[in-house]
């Protein structure tokens, strides 16, 4: 099976961070996610990252910096998610595209329905943001 890759953007202010949940109709639907995409065959993953922020919550990215990298086989999707943490940027994010969203404290995304490759993120994220 063919592998997705996708630029995920960590959006943190602080001790919060920003999520937007997926429409019920997309794959992993209805969860929550850091915002992101997948990249396109003409660009790199930080120009795939900056295009996937303007569109989906309307910020530029000032500074991002690597976080890690996931592979993850959901049996009907393969991907590779390659996770920056966004802590300077322009605009306030606001989701485009009517999803849901909010910021919420790093310390309590622990019961949020994410897809299971975000777990890691999750913890990693606890272990360096709080
Ligand atoms: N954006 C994002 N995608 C995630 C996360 N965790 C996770 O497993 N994924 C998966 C779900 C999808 O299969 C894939 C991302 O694809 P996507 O649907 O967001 O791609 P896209 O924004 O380019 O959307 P589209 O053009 O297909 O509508 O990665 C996450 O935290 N954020
Ligand atoms: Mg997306």
């Amino acid at each position: 099976m063919k592998q997705v890759h996708v630029a995920v953007g960590v959006i943190v202010k602080g001790k919060q961070v920003f999520l937007t949940r997926r429409h019920s109709s997309a794959h992993q639907g209805g969860k929550w996610e850091f915002p992101g995409g997948k990249v396109e065959s003409d660009e790199t993953v930080a120009q795939a990252l900056a295009r996937e922020l303007k569109e989906e919550v309307s910020i530029d990215i000032l500074a991002c910096t690597p976080f890690m990298e996931i592979s993850h086989d959901y049996g009907d999707k393969q991907v590779k998610l390659d996770i920056f943490v966004v802590d300077q940027f322009i605009g306030e994010p606001n989701s485009l595209e009517g999803n849901e969203q909010q910021w919420f404290a790093i310390s309590a995304i622990n019961d949020l329905d994410f897809p299971a490759a975000n777990l890691a993120i999750v913890e990693k994220l606890q272990v360096e943001f709080s």
